[in-house]
């Protein structure tokens, strides 16, 4: 057998597991030694064995050693039965104590002697230890004072610490001394990394809690290297390929729309639209994240980029999550474009069989320039004529498969994928690893910060006595309703009788719009046309307006039951005020019952700054909550953190691109282990595969 299919070996097979036993481990997500040697303890317990139990005191949690002398079973109140071993130390007599485990005294026989922890007490006389966890010992010599770290492993029924712990220690023995290193022998030098057999023993059987670091940093290094090299060489599988298409400098189009705007540029944005332009010039496609908070001015950068595929002959597509959305991105596109002669289409689910035909054939034709659509883009019926710029808006919502289809609707084209929610360096850094990133770190000149508050529900009279004054001076306002987990047809019912509720009371004498999911489109439409002309005063919405939507003259968002909304939700909503020149104001109506609801709320009063709040965020619900990491089709981290790891991170981004330039493909003798290893790690990547 070698030595790689026996670490893969299933857990089933290893002594003293069986299938029973098997499928409880699966429920931990162990199905083979490997997974059982990568199962690191959640935390460790530092123990201190006594050698005599009259070094104790009352309450303190001890280990001590003692041989036994006999042992009786005492019936208490209500069916509890205690099991009493009676031990001694070699000078003192003293009581160990199992509530409710009668077999105990099966494996307890007088003459053993057996290391015992728990907690002292001495209140009826001799000293007693109510057993929390004990060993059977070959030795009866203690040292003095010993430390011993015990690691804690998250359990699930029917499977306890002792029975985990005996079973890796099963694995460490039996199937790790001779599992070959991996890792480059140059990487393991240069970072004075733990071999890896080290590194797993140390990590579930330390002696001293800087073994157990030691063996982080290492096993940490591992898990971020090898992640790093596989989206390393998806990029390097995408940039290898050549476009079919070149652009030439001139950009007269290009430059008269920039003319026709009413703004010039943000340094920031300039910064990025070169970086992208550089690109679009290259041989090899473009493959680039533009990150930007909240109405920083993205949408113009992947206009410019659509205009400019349009202006050489070619196609651009921009792909977004809602059909509010498209239609939003459709007329501004279209008001700009159409005076210069570009022609621009909309495509979206909701369209008339005939229109959505007549879009197809002006797609295939290349007549249809731009095209702005929702999913609907990426069915299999439609054909680009020459689609060479391929944008993404609000790439969270879209899966890694749906960004691999739009861009498979041309040969080569160029990708830029947008993304309003901002995502710690660390974080992108792996979740697009294999994408260019340009941030757009400026908001356009004039924005005043937004004011926020936190107020109860018993204000909210003055919210809109607030609102009614700001609608006077002709500001316009949101209201969003609570969110209702998993219904959307009780949270659309809750804004329909929002909206009935203030258009008859507080806000009688305004126009009160109204928008929630299980509207038609048509009517979702006319509703935010309506808004955006200025013809509705408040707008009373569910989660539907969250992403993207821009209406500068809008300056006051209530957000009723905010303690239930995530961090990254509420800044995207409040992300829909403050795009104009006028002062901008935050109300939020919450009553937080949980400390982390509290965090929430103080943290959006405190800053403004998306960078900010998604890293508080993160900390909060961890990565793989945050940005939905098992759509992204990355795995999961087991001892990684992208935040306190970022400097290992960045390291092993690095590494894994230089190893990658120097041995594409991994077929130099030195890097044979680590191809194994990243085939077994990840079946599925189709970079790997098919070498050796
Ligand atoms: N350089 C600029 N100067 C002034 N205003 C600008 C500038 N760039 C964009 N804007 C305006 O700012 C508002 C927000 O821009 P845009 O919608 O492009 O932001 P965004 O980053 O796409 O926002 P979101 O993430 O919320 O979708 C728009 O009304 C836009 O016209």
């Amino acid at each position: 057998m070698n030595l790689i299919q026996k670490i893969s070996t299933p857990i089933q097979y290893v002594k003293t597991v069986g299938p029973q036993r098997a499928s409880m481990l699966q429920k931990l997500g162990i199905y083979t030694v490997r997974d059982m040697l990568y199962y690191f303890p959640r935390r460790y317990e530092e123990r201190k064995l006594i050698e005599f139990v009259n070094e104790c005191s009352q309450d303190d949690t001890v280990s001590v050693r003692g041989t036994v002398l006999g042992s009786q079973d005492l019936k208490l109140r209500q069916g509890l039965t205690a099991t009493k071993v009676a031990l001694s130390d070699g000078m003192n007599i003293f009581y160990a104590v199992w509530f409710n485990q009668p077999h105990i005294k099966k494996q307890i026989a007088p003459g053993l002697t057996i290391t015992v922890t728990g907690k002292v007490d001495q209140r009826y006389g001799a000293v007693q230890i109510r057993v929390a966890d004990f060993e059977l010992n070959n030795s009866s010599v203690a040292e003095n004072y010993w430390c011993s770290i015990v690691p804690v492993y998250a359990l699930s029924e029917k499977i306890n610490q002792k029975f985990l712990r005996g079973l890796i220690k099963t694995c460490l023995e039996e199937y790790t001394s001779e599992q070959e290193e991996f890792i480059p022998e140059n990487l393991i030098k240069k970072y004075r990394l733990l071999p890896l057999n080290r590194s797993l023993l140390w990590m579930h059987q330390p002696q001293n809690i800087l073994e157990t670091e030691k063996a982080r940093r290492r096993l940490i290094f591992e898990e971020l290297f090898l992640l790093q090299l596989l989206l390393a060489a998806r990029k390097r599988t995408i940039t290898r390929k050549l476009k079919f298409f070149t652009y030439s400098d001139k950009n007269e189009i290009l430059k008269k729309f920039l003319n026709n705007l009413s703004f010039g540029l943000t340094p920031a944005q300039s910064r990025v639209w070169q970086e992208i332009m550089t690109d679009m010039h290259r041989s090899v496609p473009m493959y680039r994240l533009l990150q930007g908070d909240v109405g920083s001015g993205k949408t113009v950068i992947s206009t410019l980029a659509l205009l400019k595929a349009a202006e050489n002959g070619l196609q651009g597509a921009l792909m977004v999550p809602t059909e509010i959305l498209a239609e939003q991105h459709y007329l501004f596109l279209k008001r700009y474009m159409e005076p210069l002669g570009i022609n621009v289409g909309l495509l979206t689910g909701k369209m008339k069989k005939a229109e959505k035909n007549m879009a197809f054939q002006l797609i295939e034709s290349g007549q249809m320039q731009i095209v702005i659509g929702t999913h609907a883009l990426i069915q299999e019926n439609i054909a680009f004529k020459h689609l060479a710029m391929a944008v993404i808006d609000e790439q969270h919502r879209f899966g890694v498969r749906q960004r691999a289809t739009l861009q498979d609707k041309g040969i080569c084209p160029d990708m830029l994928v947008m993304t309003a929610t901002p995502i710690p360096r660390t974080l992108a850094m792996t979740l697009y690893g294999d994408l260019d990133i340009s941030v757009i770190d400026q908001l356009p000149p004039g924005r005043k910060p937004i004011k926020t508050h936190v107020i109860y529900e018993n204000k909210l009279p003055d919210t809109y006595e607030f609102m009614r004054k700001q609608i006077r001076i002709g500001r316009q306002a949101y209201i969003i309703c609570p969110l209702v987990e998993e219904s959307e047809h009780v949270e659309s019912q809750a804004a329909i009788d929002l909206a009935l509720e203030l258009s008859e009371g507080e806000l009688a004498d305004f126009s009160v719009g109204l928008l929630h999911g299980r509207m038609k489109s048509e009517l979702k439409e006319e509703v935010m046309t309506k808004f955006r002309l200025g013809e509705i005063d408040a707008l009373v919405t569910t989660t539907v307006i969250e992403v993207g939507v821009d209406v500068p003259n809008a300056t006051v968002m209530v957000i009723l039951d905010a303690d239930r909304f995530g961090l990254a939700q509420l800044h995207q909503l409040r992300g829909r005020v403050g795009r104009g020149l006028e002062q901008s104001y935050c109300i939020l109506v919450a009553n937080p019952k949980t400390d982390e609801a509290r965090a929430r709320l103080a943290a959006m009063h405190r800053s403004e700054d998306g960078f900010y709040l998604a890293e508080q965020d993160l900390r909060i619900r961890g990565p793989g909550e945050f940005c939905g990491t098992r759509q992204s089709g990355l795995p999961d981290l087991k001892v990684a953190d992208l935040i306190r790891d970022w400097k290992i991170l960045e390291v092993a981004r690095q590494e894994a691109i230089d190893l990658l330039a120097s041995d594409p493909e991994l077929k130099k003798p030195e890097n044979e282990a680590l191809l194994r290893e990243i085939r077994t790690r990840f079946p599925d990547s189709v970079q790997f595969a098919h070498i050796g």
